[in-house]
């Protein structure tokens, strides 16, 4: 790992700033310390966002939102924008600095905190927290953030501001005592609250917006762990969703974690709507001299009001007891404020930011130092990489994977392990998939939106290109083009502006119901029966029952028509250039190719997946014959006879919801060989992600840079799939994390109980190294044993179709194994000539085959 002195920093541009220090990273910005040039003293915080991570649109416009709104307002809690300076490259926003990090360092780190940073161990030790094993804050904190908070929110509200984005990582603290001694000064400067404690700011406006108080917004924005129910269920909001938000913070500050946690958006707006407004305290909290304050409770419980209509008014809320309460009473007495002011002072001299203070193995578990020694990206990352272009299939090696297991973890498991690290790093990893998802969602639902097709024809012919049995060669038919209504060309790229992000499009349901609900209107008109279509499929997608087994036959029948163009494997990519494809037939074939690379893997890491996971009833029953790829591998002796019962004869759908997931399998139980196929099925559901992210990433570049207007039916199709696709492999891969997770807590799988959270350091044993699963030995000998038993059926004469699609399969299992050409690759150039000869005698097979099946017909 780099070390920090090893790390380079940027140049700004002009010579007025010079940059120190790595101090933070968030989902698309690194924050650096740094001072002005002329006056080393008068310390910045710089937040370089690269352009390159802003290609989509929205991005750039948050950001440029930010910038906007910070040079606006100025605030004594507000972080506040110096200046900004923007290159070719990146943007840099100078800040105010804030050298005490932001809350979570209070609320989490505070044992380490009180060992290492000199202000702040006085300072707990003036105000302890009310349980010396738990993580929350003493109430002269808790108060004095509320406090705070509250002012800064008034000012907002009085600019027609909602943040959107409140939570414990985008509040700052700034140290206290610096140029001001006394409780008047301090005031008059405009600060309220106890003038001797960590000054809090509100930060990252990147989801702000001017946003009068009676209007509601579109956009889904925040954290997951901090955002309102409403926002959380796709609903219109309105400002109170920052009245939660606060809520959730204060909770978080009296119990040192947020009130509701879950593993996605879904599961977490279940809780909190079964909670039923009823807000649980730890238990300490209730009874003896930790009981927390009545009153304080009260306002908690009235910001974390399910309803916003009955949630706490921001009128009631700065009128509230607490936010208005005299706080000098906690104020400390002279000689101590001295000590205090002295040490302030040494802690700006030494210009040390707050994770400095910590231990070098915990610093680099904090989020503001991502462990830099990951050989293999973590779905989120694997999720939010666009540039796969160079490089789209690193090896992924399981170990390492583990190691940053631990940051994805679930909160029950955190819970379970105390592992604060763990919920920082949760915090962080789910924000970025969250963004990285929603980027996906939104771009599959735009495409999806446009225009009105011509429904005669197109019914016709998608009918034509994807259904019936697969025959050999038979082209895909390019469909007719959906061409964009007028109105709804001259309001797309107003509406991203609008609304960054669809709100519509992020229950996995909900989009298969909307390509649903485009192919049924779209394709085959109101009409269902003249096209052939049921009437299920003709119904509005609002009337219509979104799972229809046909709608899943379409996908999936679409898909094995790519998989079934052996041919594109051998030709390889179309170019683009930068990443960007122009013209829209070239992107329509790219997106076939990378789909059909995708589905392989993705079905093969399905094949494991239902080694693991106990299906229920209905779900078992697979919807489609499916790619050769699905069907049933030899269970690992190592399963146990219950598990292998289970995988015997079950056959998952591929549309199954994959929100059903942690209802599925709470008896589920791990031993060494089911941990290995866990790892198998994440390693192959990340390489999955890997294709499907890079193929939203294309479009994306080509949507979002050329002047198109119109899109064909089928790419619509295709980035629908793939959209569908990218949600189910994410859920899945993050639901095998938890479980091996477990399975390491439970001192079972040898080769995770070696991947501790603090072994950060760790050297892999030769154990570790034979534990490793590489994706490229998965598809190496899953296509030869899928195409030497295909060989066997053929000669047999049996299921001639099914054994095109096994050779097909095989082919394109392959070429995905030989995609990484980088050094990083497990082949070598040896390995590469021996799957190359295999690739052509089975392609061999295929046409003798194709040759065949076509006298036959
Ligand atoms: N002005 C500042 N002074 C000191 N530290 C800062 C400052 N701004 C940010 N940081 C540190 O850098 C971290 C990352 O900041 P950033 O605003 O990029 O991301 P974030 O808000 O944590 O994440 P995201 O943008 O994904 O919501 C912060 O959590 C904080 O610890």
């Amino acid at each position: 790992m780099a070390s920090d002195a090893q790390k380079t920093v940027p140049v700004i541009p002009g010579g007025v700033y010079v940059v120190e220090k790595e101090i933070g990273k968030g989902s698309f910005a690194v924050v650096y310390r740094g001072h002005f040039a002329r006056d080393a003293h008068r310390q910045i915080a710089i937040k370089a966002v690269s352009r390159s991570k802003l290609k989509n649109r929205k991005l750039l416009e948050n950001l440029e939102v930010e910038i906007a709104i910070l040079k606006k307002i100025k605030h004594p809690h507000i972080v506040g924008l110096v200046d900004c300076e923007r290159t070719g490259t990146d943007f840099y926003l100078i800040m105010e600095y804030c050298a005490l990090g932001d809350l979570t360092f209070l609320i989490k780190k505070r044992k380490e905190l009180v060992k290492n940073h000199p202000l702040l161990r006085k300072v707990f030790e003036k105000y302890p927290p009310p349980n010396e094993n738990r993580n929350g804050l003493h109430s002269a904190f808790i108060l004095n953030y509320l406090q705070q908070l509250a002012c800064s929110l008034k000012f907002l509200r009085s600019k027609n501001l909602v943040h959107r984005d409140i939570k414990p990582q985008n509040l700052l603290l700034s140290t206290p005592l610096l140029d001001y001694t006394d409780p008047a000064s301090f005031h008059k400067l405009g600060y309220i609250g106890i003038y001797n404690l960590p000054i809090l700011k509100i930060a990252d406006f990147g989801f702000a917006r001017f946003l009068p108080s009676s209007s509601l917004a579109e956009t889904l924005c925040g954290s997951p762990l901090y955002m309102a129910p409403e926002i959380l269920n796709y609903q219109k909001y309105n400002a109170k969703a920052d009245l939660w938000s606060v809520g959730t913070v204060l909770y978080e500050m009296c119990c040192g974690h947020p009130p509701f946690k879950a593993s996605n958006h879904l599961e977490l707006f279940k809780k909190i709507k079964r909670a039923n407004n009823v807000i649980n305290f730890p238990e300490y909290f209730t009874t003896g001299d930790t009981q927390l304050d009545e009153d304080l409770k009260s306002l908690i419980c009235q910001l974390l009001t399910f309803d916003p209509q009955d949630r706490t008014s921001f009128d009631t809320f700065f009128d509230n007891k607490l936010v208005n309460m005299d706080l000098s009473c906690y104020e400390l007495v002279d000689d101590i404020s001295v000590e205090l002011e002295n040490r302030s002072k040494d802690i700006r001299e030494s210009n040390m930011f707050i994770s400095e203070y910590l231990p070098t193995a915990h610093k680099h578990d904090h989020r503001t130092a991502l462990p830099q020694q990951q050989i293999t990206p973590t779905a989120a990352e694997v999720a939010a990489k666009g540039n796969v272009k160079t490089n789209p299939t690193k090896p992924v090696r399981t170990p390492s994977l583990l190691a940053t297991d631990k940051r994805m973890v679930r909160p029950t498991v955190q819970h379970k392990t105390q592992s604060t690290n763990s919920d920082l790093m949760l915090e962080k990893e789910y924000v970025v998939i969250e963004k990285k998802t929603v980027e996906i969602n939104e771009l599959a639902d735009e495409i999806a939106h446009i225009g009105t097709a011509d429904t005669a024809t197109t019914a016709i012919n998608v009918n034509n290109a994807v259904r019936g049995s697969p025959v050999a060669n038979r082209p895909l038919e390019r469909t007719p083009k959906v061409q964009r209504s007028p109105k709804h060309a001259a309001s797309r790229r107003a509406s991203s502006v609008d609304r960054r992000v669809s709100i519509s499009s992020l229950n996995p349901s909900n989009a298969l119901s909307r390509a649903l609900g485009i192919a049924s209107t779209r394709l085959f008109g109101t009409t269902g029966g003249h096209s052939g279509i049921p009437d299920s499929l003709a119904k509005s997608p609002h009337e219509q029952a979104p799972r229809s087994l046909l709608s899943a036959q379409l996908f999936q029948d679409l898909t094995e028509n790519i998989v079934l163009k052996t041919e594109e494997a051998q030709q390889g990519e179309p170019s683009a250039e930068n990443g960007i494809i122009k013209d829209r037939d070239t992107i329509v074939h790219f997106l076939e190719l990378l789909a059909a690379k995708a589905f392989v893997v993705y079905s093969y890491a399905e094949v494991k997946f239902a080694q693991i996971v106990p299906l229920q009833g209905e779900l078992n029953k697979r919807l489609s014959t499916g790619s050769c790829a699905v069907e049933e591998e030899e269970c690992d002796d190592t399963i146990d006879d219950g598990l292998r019962n289970r995988a015997n004869g079950q056959r998952r759908s591929n549309s199954r919801s994959s929100s059903n997931l942690m209802q599925l399998n709470t008896d589920l139980v791990m031993n060494e060989g089911s941990a290995l196929v866990c790892k198998e099925a994440i390693t192959l559901y990340l390489k999955s992600l890997e294709l499907l992210g890079y193929s939203m990433q294309i479009t994306s570049n080509w949507w979002y840079n050329s002047n198109e207007n119109v899109c064909s039916l089928r790419l619509n199709l295709l980035v629908q799939w793939v959209r569908e696709r990218f949600n189910e492999c994410l859920e899945k891969a993050e639901f095998l994390r938890l479980k091996l997770f477990e399975c390491d807590n439970e001192g079972m799988g040898k080769a995770e109980t070696v991947h501790t959270t603090e072994a950060q350091d760790h050297q892999p044993t030769q154990e570790d190294k034979d534990n490793e699963v590489f994706v490229e030995k998965l598809l190496y000998d899953r296509a030869l044993e899928i195409s030497k038993s295909a060989a066997k059926m053929e000669l047999n004469g049996d299921n001639l179709n099914g054994c095109e699609l096994s050779y097909a399969t095989s082919i394109w299992m392959l070429q995905t194994a030989l995609d990484n050409e980088s050094s990083a690759s497990l082949l070598d150039e040896q390995d590469r000539k021996v799957i190359k000869k295999y690739i052509n005698s089975i392609r061999n097979r295929l046409q003798s085959l194709r040759q065949k099946l076509s006298r036959n017909s």
